[in-house]
């Protein structure tokens, strides 16, 4: 598991160490830290021309301690100052002293041929876009050759939400101190870490504000059958999707539910001669879900429509105590009656696309965190925002972003294999919030493999699900 904590979590853990250190220690264990990695990802120090982009604060202290060690193995290095009078002191000292160049005029900086730029202009206290100075150095770092390389994180992206309200810098890769922070691996700071290190600097940290699951742990909540397992006790699953105009959905939904775990899926809609073409293994009814047989835990919605009979059969699976979870169709409509699923005992899943969650009437700014969890406290359900970084949120807070996945997951119909997956994990009996977050990293693995052939549809995210599986499990 990665645990992503927040700047705050991260300032407090440091403040102790810092109480018990010798001054400047700490900073220079980080500073080491990200040395080492430049040197790794350099290939050498001697001859390495390098540029460091300073700021203010202890964020460039960082930059200047590195640049230090890198000196001292024959880089070329030359520090920019952004604010000069405010450039960490002992930093600045221990570059000069060990030959570095300082400067305070961009065009002096030599960005123009550096083999690496180290940004550290602003860290986990930096806010807003970059001011105009220091917006100016990185455009010059984009235009120029160099290896882009953040400190701590990219300068101009929230540390804990990712985002970015003006210029930033684009790195290829963020080396980080102490945690990783939400905002490097969600909403748009995502992007702009690149490559993420974690340099460890031995704090003794709270529990993680959010959390990235691993292969490893998504293999352990997907348990083989045993011997003693028959086709009903791995949790039958209940589709309620498609309709007579939208059948591929119900296929789509239904066979990714098969994909994830074959013991037993039922069918209800009107998409039924489809899903029996595709799918003869499904038992299925033009019914309704009530007809179905029974199940363990629904989907209902995708491609399902927003009539009244799709309306009667999102109430009929609600009204069940069973795991239940809304996708697509089925979220405008809920929207219109979140009452629905307020109270529910049993857990409900709703996995919006931006679309469908501002229909709640939920802001979704910058903070894609803040804003999943706030809507799960809201109706007491799971709340699973798509995205290139998926967020899954918890009523109590539990969250996790999904580490995962392809931008070549945005093709028609990969949302409608997501809610097989999870619905299919669901019926396992795995808590929601569980079988949320790992249903998004498998459906994120089985998209990996679809894009390693070439641009992906759909099915082709089906068709992976079990080699995704045995990657898991193997790491092959
Ligand atoms: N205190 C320590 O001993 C340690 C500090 N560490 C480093 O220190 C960083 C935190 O340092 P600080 O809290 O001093 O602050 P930062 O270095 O993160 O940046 C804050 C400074 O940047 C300026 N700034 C803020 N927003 C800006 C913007 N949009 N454009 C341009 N400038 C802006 C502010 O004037 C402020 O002085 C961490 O991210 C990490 O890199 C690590 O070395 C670990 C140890
Ligand atoms: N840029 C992206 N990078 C990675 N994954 C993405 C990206 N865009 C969308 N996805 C994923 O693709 C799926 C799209 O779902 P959705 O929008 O519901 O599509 P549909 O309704 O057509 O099935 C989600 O799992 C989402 O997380
Ligand atoms: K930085």
């Amino acid at each position: 598991m990665t645990g992503l904590h927040t700047a705050d979590q991260v300032r407090a853990a440091e403040a102790a160490v810092l109480a018990r250190t010798r001054e400047g220690a700490l900073m220079q264990r980080a500073a080491t830290g990200l040395a080492t990695v430049c040197l790794r990802l350099a290939g050498r120090g001697a001859g390495l021309r390098v540029v460091l982009l300073v700021g203010a604060g202890g964020n460039g202290g960082d930059a200047l301690w590195a640049g230090s060690f890198l000196a001292r193995r024959g880089a070329a290095v030359t520090a920019l100052l952004l604010d000069p009078d405010r450039a960490h002191p002992a930093g600045l000292a221990g570059l000069r002293r060990a030959g570095g160049r300082v400067v305070r005029d961009v065009a002096a900086a030599g960005l123009d041929r550096a083999d690496l730029v180290l940004d550290g202009i602003t860290g986990i206290s930096g806010r807003g876009g970059l001011r105009p100075a220091a917006a100016d150095a990185v455009s010059r770092a984009v235009a120029g050759p160099g290896l882009l390389v953040a400190v701590d994180v990219p300068s101009g992206v929230d540390a804990d939400t990712g985002a970015v309200a003006g210029e930033a810098f684009p790195a290829q890769h963020t080396v980080t101190f102490g945690a990783v922070k939400p905002g490097l691996v969600v909403g748009r700071g995502r992007g702009y870490a690149g490559r993420v290190h974690l340099v460890d600097l031995g704090l003794d940290l709270p529990a993680p504000s959010a959390r990235q699951l691993t292969d490893a742990e998504v293999a352990d909540l997907l348990p083989d059958p045993g011997s003693g397992d028959d086709k009903y006790s791995q949790g039958v699953v209940g589709v309620h999707a498609g309709s007579a105009t939208y059948p591929g959905a119900a296929v789509l939904c239904t066979g990714a539910a098969l994909r994830t775990r074959p013991g037993l899926v039922r069918y209800a809609g009107s998409a039924v001669d489809g899903v029996r073409a595709a799918w003869p293994e499904a038992i299925v009814t033009d019914g309704r879900p009530a007809d179905a047989g029974r199940v363990q835990a629904w989907v209902v919605g995708p491609g399902a429509g927003t009539d009244d009979e799709a309306q009667a059969a999102l109430a009929e699976v609600l009204a069940t105590d069973l795991p239940v979870l809304v996708d697509a169709d089925a979220l405008t409509l809920l929207a219109r009656s979140p009452e629905l699923v307020r109270g529910r005992a049993a857990a409900t899943v709703l996995t919006p696309h931006d679309r469908e969650f501002t229909r709640f009437g939920w802001d979704l700014g910058a903070d894609r965190i803040g804003a999943t969890r706030a809507a799960a406290a809201d109706l007491g359900v799971t709340v699973l925002l798509k995205g290139d970084a998926t967020v899954v949120a918890d009523a109590d807070g539990t969250t996790f972003v999904n580490g995962t996945g392809t931008p070549w997951l945005a093709t028609a119909g990969t949302g409608d294999v997501l809610s097989g997956v999870v619905g299919a994990l669901l019926a396992t009996g795995l808590p929601a919030v569980e079988a949320a977050a790992a249903g998004a990293h498998l459906h994120g693995r089985a998209g990996q493999l679809a894009a390693a052939a070439g641009p992906l549809i759909a099915s082709d995210v089906v068709a992976q699900l079990p080699a995704a599986v045995h990657l898991l499990r193997t790491g092959a």
